[in-house]
């Protein structure tokens, strides 16, 4: 399967889900009418951006509006959509939210941030995630993941162990730590031997600035194209064959010893 992939690298209005949804139904438009991707990305909680203090007034209830914003824009340009993420109400807390939708504009796959990031405050105002992120998109089977979960590889391999071949991240990644954004997509590229297709903004909130830079990495670790701190969109095309044939020349996944990663450490021996 060869897919062209576009993260709609974009700047986010701070608390303003009314003009960001706007904003971003011009993006979606113009780019599939230029570059035509057959999956879409866009960052994390672009409607309303890290307005964590307002989220129970602007945050969408039960993800029902955004579902079928995504909805209608996937079946209108008959694309794969992956939602970035956004602010889903629910009586059990918010949650921070991605969703995928076909191009026939169902609504295929819903996770929810699994590790959130104590740094930006998200554990005093967002509810964590409990379930996977693995799904099939046109027959391939990937997975979703949100911003800080890309420092968890355990959580990652899971997923690649049961099959995903491309890895779409979303993310409001700020610029002071560029360099792990940009060495812990290609280490979670190359550790797995699959795609991934990472997607950050642009611009500033009242706390962080955000650098842009969304990335698409191959199975061997190589950057095949990065945005700049601009907004644009940044696209390729990928090959999943290439995960079969990277996977066959170091089989690490056949050669995984589980179980004995899974004994218990006699450390008590060793100090
Ligand atoms: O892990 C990091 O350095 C950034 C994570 C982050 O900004 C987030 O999860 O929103």
């Amino acid at each position: 399967m060869k897919w062209r992939v576009a993260c709609i690298q974009t700047n986010i209005d701070f608390g303003e889900p009314e003009k960001n949804i706007k904003q971003m139904e011009w993006k979606v438009k113009e780019t599939m009418e230029t570059v035509q991707p057959d999956v879409l990305l866009m960052p994390e909680l672009w409607t309303t951006g890290y307005d964590l203090t307002r989220l129970h007034d602007i945050g969408d209830e039960n993800g029902k509006k955004s579902q079928t914003i995504f909805s209608t824009w996937a079946r209108q340009y008959q694309v794969n959509i992956i939602g970035g993420s956004i602010a889903k109400k629910t009586n059990h807390g918010i949650y921070n939210t991605m969703y995928v939708a076909d191009r026939s504009g169902s609504i295929i796959h819903e996770y929810s941030k699994l590790h959130l990031f104590q740094l930006m405050d998200e554990h005093l105002y967002l509810a964590a995630g409990e379930r996977d992120s693995l799904f099939s998109l046109e027959g391939e089977t990937c997975a979703g993941f949100i911003c800080y979960d890309i420092r968890f590889p355990e959580w990652i391999r899971k997923h690649t162990v049961h099959g995903a071949k491309a890895l779409f991240v979303v993310a409001e990644w700020p610029s002071s730590r560029l360099s792990h954004w940009r060495l812990l997509l290609q280490a979670r590229a190359i550790e797995n031997q699959c795609y991934v297709i990472a997607c950050n903004r642009i611009g500033s909130d009242p706390n962080n600035d955000f650098p842009g830079h969304s990335l698409i990495i191959d199975p061997w670790g190589n950057i095949v194209q990065e945005g700049s701190d601009q907004e644009e969109v940044v696209s390729a095309e990928i090959d999943l064959t290439k995960v079969d044939s990277v996977r066959k020349t170091i089989p690490v996944f056949s050669d995984r010893r589980v179980e004995i990663y899974e004994q218990d450490l006699d450390v008590r021996k060793k100090f």
